[in-house]
This record gives structure tokens, C-alpha cells and sequence, in this order.
């Protein structure tokens, strides 16, 4: 179902390092990882584990102290500052864990989306970009007077403006109710539909679920990776219907199906 996308990033033996009172700590280290368009990955593990400090290096907001990190095939550590900051600017779209922290404090709702678009270089509706996170009766207001879920909303739809290349986003779930946060992750399995690399920090089964590979971390090291493609049993009824299981419903954001029965098995597709 997913199309295989070559590589966005790709990190081999990364380390990073981080100054304490007892001398520099390794907040990572060892990690190979590979991010892909297409795809959607949850990085995941217990808290300190070293999730935040892997998404500041894949959203090319740090430089590793070590290792080797290649974007589209170019080592990062041979790009400049301004080659680094014109790529985020183009290609990055970030979601910090404190939402505020990646948002225009000046600017309402509608300006951030605007904003983005404007700093991308791409078209986009605005309004659109808001309803899709249920937000268009707020989109006068400024970050300061909306609420946590809210803040978050809105900083993932300004995030996934264009769609960009990679999208990052550290627990974009994390102050939501289900509702809320099955919007988000309709979104952002949306854009990996249209190409964008997906990389979320996540706590959150319901994140973890809808992801196609989950990375576990401990103790700043890459304990375990996943893919997703379990196999499910489900039942049949007698008018033929069948419950997918939950993971699949970000997969059909219109809850419309296209299905082909095909050399003795049912594919299923989104319906356009
Ligand atoms: N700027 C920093 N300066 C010093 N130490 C840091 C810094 N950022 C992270 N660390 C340390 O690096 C380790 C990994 O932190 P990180 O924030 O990546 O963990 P995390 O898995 O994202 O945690 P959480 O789930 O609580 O957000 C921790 O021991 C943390 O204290």
C-alpha cells in the first residue's frame, strides 16, 4: 500500500552529546536510522530516553557530535549554516513539544498558515488548512489565547503547510482527546500519501498505531524497530462487512474505499 520513497535522511552511528556538571553526556548514541517519504515513524521510548534529541537532528535543527547524518545523500556536517537554514525554511516542517515554541507569537491562526506558506514558497487555502484541524472559528486568534490542544492543532497544520519533505513533530498528540487527535493523524497520514517523511516523538498508542515504523529508544540508544503489517483476524458479517482494525483508519481519511478482488485476495484502496 505504501509507496517505497528513496531516502530523505539517512543517519549512521549518530551520537549526540550534551554538556552536564559531571562532564558531557552521550544523550544519544550508536543510532542508525533511515526516514523515508511516504512513511510515518514513531520514535518512542520512556522519558529522557533520547527522542527529542533525534528529532532536533532530523529536522536539521542540530549537527551530531558524531556519526555520520546524510540528507538526500549530502553529509549535513558539509552544509553551512545558511544552507542549513534555507533547507529547514523550505523543506522542514516542525512541531515542537512545547506547540508555542514553533509558532509566530504575533500572528493569529489564519497569519501562521499564511506565514508558512509565504516562507515555503508554495500556494495554499488558508481556511482549508484550518478546517482540516477543526480551528476555523478561531482563526483571528493568537497562539497566547488559545488553548494547549489548540496550540497544538494549529502548529502541525502551520507545520504541514506545501506538504514539505519532512515533516517532525515531537508528541503532536500528547494534549489531545481522540477526537482531536484522530484529526491530526489523519493529516499527517495525508501527507505521507503525498510524499512527506513523517517523524513523530510519541508516548501515545494512538500515534504509535497509526505509524508504519516504530523506533524504540532507551537510555539514548536504538533498542528496537518495528514495521507495521501485523496480520489481524477479523470477522465477516452476514452482509459482508468487516471491521477494519484501528491502525487502518487514518489510511482512509474520506472513510470512502475503492476495493478489487484480484487473484484469489481483496485489495482495498483510497476511493478518489
Ligand atoms: N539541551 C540539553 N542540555 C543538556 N542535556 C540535555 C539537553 N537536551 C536533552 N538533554 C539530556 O539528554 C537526554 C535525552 O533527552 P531527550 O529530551 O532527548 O529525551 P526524550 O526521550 O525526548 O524525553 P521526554 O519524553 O521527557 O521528552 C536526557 O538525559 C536529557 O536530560
Amino acid at each position: 500500500m505504501t509507496t517505497d520513497f528513496a531516502p530523505v535522511l539517512e543517519g549512521h552511528d549518530l551520537l549526540q552529546l550534551y554538556a552536564a556538571p559531571t562532564g558531557p553526556t552521550q544523550a544519544l548514541r550508536g543510532v542508525d536510522v533511515t526516514v523515508r517519504g511516504g512513511r510515518i515513524s514513531a520514535v518512542t521510548g520512556p522519558s529522557g530516553s533520547g527522542k527529542s534529541t533525534l528529532l532536533a537532528l532530523l529536522a536539521l535543527r542540530e549537527r551530531p557530535a558524531g556519526g555520520e547524518l546524510r540528507h538526500r545523500g549530502r553529509l549535513v556536517a558539509g552544509l553551512s549554516r545558511r544552507q542549513l537554514r534555507r533547507l529547514r525554511r523550505r523543506e522542514v516542517g516542525w512541531v515542537a513539544q512545547r506547540p508555542t515554541h514553533s509558532l509566530f507569537p504575533q500572528l493569529d491562526a489564519l497569519g501562521q498558515i499564511e506565514q508558512m506558506a509565504r516562507l515555503r514558497g508554495v500556494d495554499c487555502d488558508p481556511l482549508a488548512a484550518l478546517d482540516e484541524v477543526a480551528l476555523t472559528p478561531l482563526a483571528r486568534k493568537r497562539p497566547e489565547v488559545l488553548s494547549g490542544g489548540e496550540q497544538q492543532r494549529l502548529a502541525v497544520a502551520a507545520a504541514a503547510v506545501g506538504p514539505p519533505a519532512l515533516l517532525v513533530a515531537d508528541e503532536p498528540t500528547a494534549e489531545l482527546d481522540d477526537d482531536s487527535a484522530a484529526l491530526v493523524l489523519r493529516l499527517l497520514r495525508d501527507r505521507a500519501g503525498r510524499g512527506s517523511a513523517v517523524v513523530l516523538a510519541t508516548h501515545d498508542a494512538r500515534a504509535i498505531a497509526a505509524a508504519d515504523t516504530v523506533l524504540r529508544f532507551r537510555h539514548g540508544v536504538l533498542s528496537g524497530s518495528q514495521e507495521a503489517g501485523r496480520d489481524h483476524t477479523v470477522t465477516i458479517d452476514g452482509q459482508g462487512r468487516l471491521q477494519l482494525p484501528p491502525e487502518a483508519l487514518p489510511l482512509f481519511p474520506g472513510r470512502r474505499v475503492a476495493v478489487t478482488v484480484v487473484d484469489g485476495h481483496v485489495e482495498l484502496r483510497r476511493a478518489e
